[in-house]
């Protein structure tokens, strides 16, 4: 007997959410504990520069994808590496040492259903390839700012086959029980977990919470401009003007990644809105990308926020 016509497809999952939601940190602590075994990831982050694969090191077969989201300017690339894992596959001898999953971490600014629709619309990848999941996490933390001011956001969680609720620790559980009505209300298909870090942690009661209001309009679209950082820059000062910069302009960057190295090491930059995040000590590798940073958000003008950091770390070198 034959096998079906491709009936031993490449698995994919789709992990998304919006910027900071903690996808890379969930993921990693996903494989971590043993699940998608053997998987190939694929990093896509819309800036050029990019930082999350940083967090998976060299432990995993990894394709990164940056300077464009998979589900627009970056989707021909996306498509092209997944044709090309699904080459490599057919071109395995036996079952043994091919990949049968990969599991793509979007960037903050995709929408899943538009990546679905792509693989859909693919003649080569409709045939090789199964879509066997979106999972998307959702930020406790901010999700109310988020799901209030852009649209985006909404349409993550309407694609999800599985919503994980991110950052509990750090949200009242009031709040949290109306981001679970709200999911709810949005994906009543869509089975609903909490985790704090990848680690499960009890759904609060629903019961009677409002949901949360959503964002009716269109905004400015979001992007990622790239800062570099100037020579000499002393990490405190330079916490310090960071800190003052998302205090006036934290609704408009939503995110902050970057490598900077500093006298204590090399560390792993990270700033969601207005909270910039302890810094992670990562190793010594890869160290061509320190000292810039990247912010994603609303109509930064980078040559501005370059000027004013040129400024205040004049001021104190
Ligand atoms: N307290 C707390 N912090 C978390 C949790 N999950 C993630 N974080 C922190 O949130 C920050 C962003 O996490 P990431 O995993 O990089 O988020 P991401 O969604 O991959 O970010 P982008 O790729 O930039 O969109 C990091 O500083 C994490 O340590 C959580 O459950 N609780």
């Amino acid at each position: 007997m034959t096998a079906e016509p491709g009936a031993d497809r490449l698995k994919l999952v789709i992990v998304g959410g919006y910027l900071g939601a903690g996808k890379s940190t969930w993921l990693r602590h996903q494989l971590y504990a043993g699940a998608f075994p053997n998987a190939h990831l694929i990093i896509n982050e819309a800036a050029e520069l990019a930082v999350d694969d940083a967090i998976f090191g060299a432990r995993y077969p990894l394709t990164l994808l940056s300077g464009g989201c998979a589900c627009c300017e970056g989707q021909a690339a996306f498509l092209t590496s997944l044709r090309q894992l699904c080459d490599d596959r057919s071109r395995a001898a036996g079952p043994q040492g091919r990949t049968s999953i990969a599991v793509l971490e979007t960037s903050g600014l995709a929408d899943p259903a538009a990546i679905a629709a792509s693989l859909r619309a693919d003649p080569m990848l409709a045939f090789h390839l199964a879509l066997s999941e979106i999972i998307v996490l959702v930020d406790a933390r901010n999700a109310a700012a988020q799901l209030s001011a852009d649209p985006l956001g909404r349409a993550q969680i309407e694609a999800a086959d599985r919503l994980v609720i991110t950052k509990s620790d750090l949200a009242p559980p009031s709040d949290t029980a109306r981001l679970v009505a709200t999911l709810q209300r949005l994906n009543p298909g869509a089975t609903i977990t909490a985790e704090t870090r990848g680690e499960p942690v009890p759904l609060p009661d629903a019961t009677g919470a409002d949901p949360l209001p959503l964002a009716d309009h269109a905004t400015a679209p979001i992007r990622p401009v790239q800062i570099d950082l100037p020579k000499g820059l002393d990490w405190a000062s330079f916490a310090v003007w960071l800190s003052a910069l998302l205090a006036a302009h934290g609704d408009d960057i939503v995110r902050v990644k970057g490598t900077v190295r500093t006298p204590a090491g090399r560390l792993l930059l990270q700033g969601i809105r207005d909270h910039v995040q302890p810094p992670e000590i990562l190793p010594d590798s890869d160290m061509a990308r320190d000292g810039t940073i990247v912010l994603i958000g609303r109509e930064i003008d980078a040559d501005r926020v370059t000027r004013s950091l040129t400024r205040f770390a004049g001021d104190l070198l």
